[in-house]
């Protein structure tokens, strides 16, 4: 297969701020302060009385942990950080790095937050690369537990207040993962922000698994100078272009994608809403092995699909107004 990709006319419009008008983002005062405390060991964290989430540890980080008939996650504090989650019967939907480096490092795998921009999109070098909430402290605000037994929780990043943005995100395991990111326009100006449930799926070998529902969808190629491409096809990593990486932004996505993984034996379905982009992202042996969490080989064993408000579509949000960005995650059978 492959993919016969069509070069369209390349333009600069993802990396030039004037093309589009995304916010510029100044660090939040708090922030280096937030990272500093994040690497510092978590205090007594009170646990919710609720039936099946306790706060615990997972891979070595202080962590909400979630246990219902249909799955079992965790959560950790440190960027909000799905870490796992596991349906009853089968394996853990998510990859993560098994050379892990310590907090406030950002973690390799599971579900970063990338937020309120992706990558620096739109935004000068000062800032940190995916935004300010994955290496501070997150917060579980809320537990319950809803009459099918499945768990929802709420968990906040530390309150930027001189950032007119605000964000909570929202969880709901059971038989479906259910992941939602919130922000609210907090200030008194508009804001353009872009962001990523950046969820890093385990495969069998990404050599070896497909994307379906890419089909006919144009692309910008970040390892192309973001130049435009079509996509004919599914999306497998034998690009003739740059066999073995993949790092692409589709616009206009429909919002429903599925993993085909034939070594696991299991397909993935992604299901978005408010979210018109798609990020297919897999570093590829060879930038893999310059990268101290995940040159033992194991970037084989992921792919990350993100579901994203990234490149040309940007979320603008009037003072008061809310966003919300979902995915909702399961596992299909084979046919
Ligand atoms: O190494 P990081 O900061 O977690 O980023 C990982 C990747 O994240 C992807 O979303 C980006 O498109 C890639 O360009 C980037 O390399």
């Amino acid at each position: 297969a492959g993919l016969p990709n069509t070069t369209l006319p390349k333009t600069d419009a993802m990396t030039e701020s004037a093309a589009f008008t995304e916010t510029r983002f100044t660090t939040p005062a708090r922030y280096a302060d937030e990272v500093t405390a994040a690497g510092a060991p978590v205090t007594a964290t009170a646990a919710p009385d609720v039936d099946g989430v306790r706060i615990g540890t997972f891979a070595g980080y202080p962590a909400v942990l979630v246990e219902t008939a249909d799955a079992r996650a965790a959560i950790a504090l440190h960027g909000g950080h799905l870490l796992s989650y596991v349906p009853t019967g089968g394996e853990d939907l998510l990859w993560l790095s098994p050379r892990l480096a310590d907090a406030p490092a950002a973690i390799r795998g599971g579900v970063p937050v990338v937020w309120p921009f992706f990558g620096r999109q739109g935004q000068s070098n000062d800032v940190p690369s995916h935004g300010f909430v994955r290496t501070v402290r997150w917060q579980l605000v809320e537990a319950t537990r809803d009459a099918e037994g499945s768990v929802s929780l709420t968990l906040a990043p530390p309150h930027y207040a001189d950032l007119g943005l605000d964000l909570r995100m929202h969880l709901r395991i059971g038989k479906t993962l259910e992941q939602t990111l919130e922000t609210t326009n907090t200030g008194d100006a508009p804001v353009a922000f872009t962001q990523a449930l950046h969820s890093y799926f385990h495969v069998s070998d990404v050599a070896n698994v497909r994307v379906e529902g890419l089909d006919g969808l144009r692309f910008r190629d970040k390892n192309d100078g973001y130049a435009a491409h079509a996509q004919t096809g599914d999306w497998v990593l034998d690009d003739a272009r740059d066999p073995g990486r993949s790092d692409y932004i589709y616009a206009d996505a429909g919002g429903r994608y599925l993993l085909d993984d034939p070594g696991l034996d299991r397909r993935i379905e992604l299901e978005t809403s408010g979210s018109r982009s798609l990020v297919v992202w897999n570093p590829g042996e060879t930038a893999a092995e310059r990268s101290s969490d995940m040159n033992d080989g194991s970037w084989r064993g992921f792919l990350c699909l993100e579901a994203a408000n990234a490149g040309p579509d940007i979320v603008r949000l009037a003072p008061g107004q809310t966003h919300v960005l979902t995915q909702r995650v399961r596992v299909l059978p084979r046919d």
